[in-house]
């Protein structure tokens, strides 16, 4: 359905109505995004708005993600829907339900670009903030995952912390994505409606900068960030420490290890795969990143793009190398649940293409409260304080989009 990126078409769940086609631009979809709306996804190629929940994937007992999705395309198909648009979230624990669905209606549209119409609103202060651990507390842990390293095998930890904001009012959860949305352009901005005991909603809300993978038709897309440095309102500090970044070995190595994971995954299934030798520098509104855009053709039998997505997943960039390791430090050194973050969020169809972002710069929002979440990569040179700062520069931009602030 995805054939001219610079039009928007809608695909509806009703197959009567099947080919009822709208011209509304990305910034409508944006504007649209409400109470009934279950997903919003921004993509650098494209802007997805759904509502209602048409079909949701559910998992067997002891089946994988990939197999349950692989037998939902195989059934749609069978019953003639071969355009249907899966979308949503996968958590970062490979054994938690994924909260991935095929919307009602789905309104497809181009990117929303530099949007003039796209003014970050200024909203009210959250009143109540509670951390998880506590700044100490984390650099603490950062500590003994740096011992760890030392001791083990261990070459790289990601850890993370939790932030709790109450507000006296209901969040705006339509105003938190759009300013998202107007601050983080050319990411990968997403909302995402998450099943709740309560009466209430519940969102995934957030902005990430990194691509775990994209695949259309037979090209292949993988942008791994790792290496982060605060970034400074200041211009001449600011580009100071975007080149002290590039230049940084620790940083450099975090890096690498990352694009060699992604790289070492993705080769059986590509062609002509191009890893450039050196990363580049990538600005959110907050941090600077180092980032390698890495390209391929596809194989004739390649795996479809939730199959790939998933074989990378949980990448260096978000767990750690080597990944049993790091996963049973993350066990052991977090006290919460990563839930969906660090996870994907992204959508997927019947041919095999889509597109999955990795699941950071996001909070989970229900009525007066939000969960933010963010993490940092721990190497051997890594220091205790300056990871607090890094994941503190991180939370930022979702208190930006939730209490206003600098654009
Ligand atoms: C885990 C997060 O980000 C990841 C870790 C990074 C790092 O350690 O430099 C950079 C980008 C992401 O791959 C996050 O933003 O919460």
């Amino acid at each position: 359905m995805f054939t001219d990126a610079n039009t928007c078409s809608t695909v509806s769940g009703d197959s009567g109505n099947g080919s009822a086609y709208q011209r509304p631009s990305a910034i409508d979809l944006l504007y649209r995004y409400g109470v009934d709306s279950s997903i919003f996804l921004g993509t650098p190629e494209r802007t997805l708005l759904g509502r209602g929940v048409r079909l949701r994937l559910k998992r067997g007992p002891g089946e994988s993600t990939a197999t349950a999705l692989q037998q939902l395309f195989t059934d749609l198909q069978r019953n003639g829907d071969s355009e249907a648009i899966l979308v949503g979230a996968i958590p970062f624990a490979p054994d938690a339900q994924p909260v991935l669905f095929i919307p009602d209606q789905l309104d497809v549209a181009g990117p929303l670009g530099r949007h003039t119409a796209l003014k970050p609103n200024q909203a009210r202060r959250g009143t109540a903030t509670e951390e998880q651990p506590a700044q100490a507390v984390y650099a603490q842990r950062v500590q003994q995952a740096l011992d760890l390293i030392r001791h083990t095998a261990l070459k790289k930890v990601v850890l993370s912390r939790m932030l709790e904001i109450r507000s006296e009012r209901d969040i705006d959860q339509s105003m938190v994505l759009r300013n998202l949305a107007a601050r983080n352009i050319g990411g990968y901005t997403f909302a995402v409606d998450l099943p709740t005991p309560s009466a209430g909603v519940r969102r995934l809300v957030g902005a990430s900068p990194e691509l775990l993978l994209q695949r259309m038709g037979g090209q292949l897309l993988a942008n791994p960030i790792a290496g982060t440095a605060p970034r400074s309102s200041d211009p001449g500090e600011d580009l100071a420490r975007s080149r002290k970044l590039l230049h940084s070995a620790k940083d450099r190595q975090e890096h690498a290890l990352v694009v060699e994971a992604v790289a070492e995954t993705l080769r059986p299934y590509c062609r002509n795969l191009h890893v450039p030798p050196v990363p580049e520098l990538l600005a959110t509104n907050r941090v600077w990143h180092l980032s390698t855009r890495i390209r391929a053709e596809l194989t004739k039998h390649a795996p479809a793009s939730y199959a790939l997505a998933l074989a990378l997943h949980p990448t260096p960039a978000v767990c750690g190398e080597p990944r049993d390791l790091a996963a049973r430090a993350i066990h052991t050194l977090e006290d919460f649940d990563r839930g969906l973050f660090t996870g994907l969020v992204g959508w997927c169809d019947a041919k095999g293409d889509g597109a999955w972002a990795v699941t950071i710069r996001c909070a989970e929002i229900e009525a007066n409260r939000a969960t933010l979440y963010a993490g940092a990569g721990i190497v051997a040179d890594s220091d205790p304080w300056q990871e607090v700062a890094e994941t503190s520069a991180k939370f930022q931009t979702l208190l930006d989009a939730i209490q206003g602030g600098v654009a």
